[in-house]
């Protein structure tokens, strides 16, 4: 792929923590988050990255290949918003890759194509939302995503009902999704008790899951920004 290494994209944050999610949960990664987003979830923790008049910079791919360098990171998580939606955002992806011993991440929301990452020597490892109905956005979900996930990718439902976790046993059967990536359900933060997803987890002999909770929100104060 040709690289323009002057295209730019709206970076709202950038910052080494803990990674609070996912199976590279507990292990040190540095976030890159870009602005903007096509979806509108109801529990949205990042909302403020979402609005028209947020506070960006332009970066360049050279400037955000600088970071991760500058970093000393190996996983690096690229977030928002929406990441996909950005245009030229698939030479950020080439860009960082070519990049020696990085594990680069990309957290989705499962409105967007990932077929076009399917045959790429090196491809980024998916973290694929499926939004579940009290996120008011599982209409937008597009199913034929299930088709190219590999292994190494994760597929997230965040659940903050009991008729969530109802729908994601149902959609994790339905495409027999335990076969074909890492599947994690994850709380709305604070609007279901974890122990209730256990107990369905349980109830379901739900073996192959994985339950996740935000471990940022637990470290520091839930809302806080930047880590
Ligand atoms: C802020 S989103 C950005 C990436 C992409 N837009 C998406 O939704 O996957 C990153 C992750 O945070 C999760 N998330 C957002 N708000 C949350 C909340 N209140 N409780 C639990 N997870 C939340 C999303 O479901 C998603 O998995
Ligand atoms: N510590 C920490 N881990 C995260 N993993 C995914 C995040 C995201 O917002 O995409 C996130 C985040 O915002 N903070
Ligand atoms: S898709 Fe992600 S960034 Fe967009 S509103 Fe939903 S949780 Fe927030
Ligand atoms: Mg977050």
């Amino acid at each position: 792929m040709d690289i323009n290494y002057e295209s730019t994209f709206p970076l709202v944050e950038h910052f080494i923590s803990i990674n609070g999610e996912g199976r590279k949960a507990g292990q040190l990664a540095l976030f890159i988050r870009l602005a903007g987003c096509n979806l509108d979830c109801s529990y949205c923790d990042t909302k403020w990255a979402n609005k028209a008049d947020v506070k960006f910079e332009k970066k360049t791919i050279r400037e955000i290949v600088d970071i991760v360098k500058n970093s000393n990171c190996k996983n690096v998580t690229l977030t928002g918003g929406e990441p996909l939606l950005k245009k030229d955002v698939d030479q950020l992806i080439a860009a960082i890759l070519e990049l020696d011993d990085i594990r680069l991440e990309i957290e989705t929301n499962g409105s967007q194509s990932i077929k076009k990452y399917d045959d790429w020597e090196r491809r980024p490892v998916m973290t694929l939302d499926y939004k579940l109905a009290s996120s008011g956005c599982e209409a937008a979900m597009n199913t034929e995503n299930f088709n190219y996930l590999h292994k190494e990718d994760s597929v997230k439902f965040v659940s903050g009902s009991r008729a969530d976790l109802e729908r994601t046993l149902e959609i994790i059967t339905k495409y027999d999704l335990t076969s074909k990536a890492n599947c994690i359900i994850s709380p709305v933060f604070g609007q279901i008790e974890p122990v209730e997803i256990v107990d369905f987890m349980k109830e379901h002999e739900m073996n192959d899951v994985f339950l996740q909770l935000q471990m940022h929100k637990i470290i520091w104060d839930p809302n806080k920004q930047g880590v």
